[in-house]
């Protein structure tokens, strides 16, 4: 059998795609056509919503017909709710949003239908209750009220609003629709694969999206956001941050939020923005400890293994400050990838060909069972 094999599949090419593309020499995160940092530092979520669904950035027009249409999908059914409300209070927040997506799969009337106009549909009522479910998740294994989202705020202000119960500031808003923006598309990470893997055999947005939520849990993907921000907890102050590292590194132990399979000795584009962000809110909330903290790790880390901050190194204490529970952090950063995994579906539906890789086998030949003391 020809092809050769590479663990964890790096650097292979797994489709072709229009959507983005991690130009690594140019440090540029390319999203059709648009630089990502660019796009964070001049326009709305909802606009880059557009720009991945639609294929442009959409007018002025387009824009409020699409907040609309999210609008009008607001809500969840109150079975679904229920649902939430059942689950054991200690089931993690991204076992909780996976069981929220599966449980509103059933309501959906387009669920079979893998059209590209019936997997738009599909896509705005998932961005429209994806925030709900994991705003809701949160509330729900707190045992406390949930909290009905508001159509007089913003798409991004009212999924902060939904998380905190509080209408965010301007800055706040800003800074979380930001956020979103950076979380929203990465190329093929492994969840965006676990998406396509499982479109690819023709099934649904719902079960793909599902199949992202589990694993973008995994700490060497998404989780590493909530990771982070125990770590800078664990460290307390400025003081704390290098012993912690070093310790960690001496116990060959990974720090979360630094390295990155495609990036690993350049720095991420994303995280450098956060940075930014997260010195302006810090200031503005009188935190600036926690922005020094991050500093000194990341000078440490940069001295020590030569590695870089990933987004999630710098959007863990953004959201720290913004008040978004640290069980949510990573719940957060799915429902702004939630656009980018349905684009790839839909790409994928509409050009599909069945994944189906080989093995290098490793295992024994030729055995016989009558050779074997089988059962003696
Ligand atoms: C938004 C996101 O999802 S970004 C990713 C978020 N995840 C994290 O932050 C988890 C921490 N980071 C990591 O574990 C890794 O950097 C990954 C998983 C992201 C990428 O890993 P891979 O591409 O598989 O790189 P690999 O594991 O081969 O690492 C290469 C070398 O760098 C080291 N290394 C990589 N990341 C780290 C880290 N965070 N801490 C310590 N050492 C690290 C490895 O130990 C390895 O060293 P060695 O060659 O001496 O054995
Ligand atoms: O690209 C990756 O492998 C992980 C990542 O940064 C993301 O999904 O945002």
């Amino acid at each position: 059998m020809s092809g050769s094999f590479q663990p964890g599949l790096e650097n292979v090419i797994a489709s072709e795609t229009e959507i983005s593309y991690l130009d690594v020499e140019k440090e540029q995160i390319v999203l059709r056509g648009y630089d990502l940092i660019e796009l964070a530092k001049t326009v709305t979520y909802l606009d880059v919503v557009s720009l991945m669904l639609d294929g442009s950035l959409p007018t002025h027009e387009w824009r409020n017909a699409l907040e609309l249409s999210l609008k009008t999908e607001y809500g969840l059914p109150e079975d679904a709710l229920t649902i939430l409300r059942l689950l054991p209070q200690q089931t993690h927040l991204m076992d909780a949003l996976r069981t929220g997506i599966s449980a509103i799969a059933g309501y959906d009337q387009d669920i079979e239908d893998r059209s590209r106009e019936a997997n738009y549909r599909k896509s705005i009522r998932l961005l429209a209750k994806v925030p709900q479910i994991v705003a809701s998740s949160y509330h729900a294994s707190m045992r406390q009220p949930l909290v009905e989202p508001r159509q007089d705020l913003s798409y991004s202000a009212n999924f902060l609003y939904m998380i905190t119960g509080k209408v965010p500031s301007e800055m706040e808003e800003k800074t979380f629709d930001q956020s979103l923006i950076v979380y929203s598309e990465h190329e093929m990470p492994n969840s965006t694969f676990a998406a396509r893997v499982i479109a690819s055999t023709q099934a649904d947005l719902y079960g793909a999206l599902t199949g992202a939520v589990a694993s973008l849990k995994g700490t060497l993907h998404g989780g590493a956001n909530e990771a982070v921000m125990k770590m800078l907890l664990e460290a307390g102050d400025e003081e704390g941050m290098e012993p912690l590292i070093l310790g960690k590194l001496t116990r060959k132990e990974r720090i979360m939020g630094f390295g990155h399979r495609v990036y690993m000795k350049k720095p991420d584009p994303r995280a450098m923005l956060m940075k930014e962000a997260l010195a302006a809110l810090a200031a503005a909330k009188n935190e600036e400890k926690l922005y020094r903290m991050c500093v000194i790790g990341e000078e440490v880390m940069n001295r020590e293994k030569g590695l870089y901050p990933n987004l999630d190194y710098y959007a863990a204490p953004v959201y720290y400050l913004l008040g978004i529970p640290i069980d949510l952090f990573t719940p957060v950063f799915l429902a702004a990838r939630t656009v980018g995994v349905c684009a790839h579906v839909m790409e994928q539906h509409a050009n599909n060909r069945l994944f189906r890789p080989r093995v290098l086998y490793k295992g024994p030949r030729d055995l016989h069972p009558n050779s074997a003391s089988v059962g003696s």
